[in-house]
């Protein structure tokens, strides 16, 4: 049996942006951009992940909304699952709490400007089709 891990990647939208974090660690990743996100605990479904990564990584309230098609795989055994996600109201502002030391929201026409992580520009080519549709979920 080949084991399996995902990694919820958290395509958080607000105002026809999106949120790019910059990694700090580890050094094959640091300063490169992606979706903030992380590890799928045993018996945790994706959504609650996202909930809970946003939470302890940006200091955010937020909800999944829908899975972007398709899959991407890291370093076995991980693989990288992306939901676009929305803040609560009343959510805190995001912040670089932990493992990221920038963020960044991008529109439509600046998703390009940073430096996305080789695996994850696929998701973001998915989310740009919302952003470039006005669609928020
Ligand atoms: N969060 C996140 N991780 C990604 C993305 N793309 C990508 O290759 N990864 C890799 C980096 C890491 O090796 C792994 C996720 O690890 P992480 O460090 O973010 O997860 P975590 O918060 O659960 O970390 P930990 O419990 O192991 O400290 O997936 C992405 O878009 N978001």
């Amino acid at each position: 049996m080949t084991e399996r891990i995902v990694v919820v990647g958290a395509a958080l939208l607000d105002g026809g942006r999106l949120l790019a974090a910059r990694r700090s660690a580890p050094p094959e990743l640091a300063g490169r951009w992606e979706l903030p996100g992380g590890k799928v605990e045993p018996g945790e479904t994706p959504e609650a992940a996202l909930v809970r990564e946003l939470r302890e990584e940006l200091g955010v309230e937020a909800e999944a909304v829908r899975r972007v098609p398709g899959e991407w795989m890291l370093t076995p055994p991980y693989v990288l699952q992306v939901w676009t996600a929305r803040l609560r109201a009343g959510s805190p502002e995001a912040k670089a709490l932990q493992d990221h030391d920038e963020l960044r929201w991008l529109t439509a026409g600046t998703l390009w400007s940073v430096e996305w992580l080789e695996q994850d520009v696929g998701a973001v080519r998915e989310v740009a089709q919302a952003l470039n549709a006005g669609v928020e979920h």
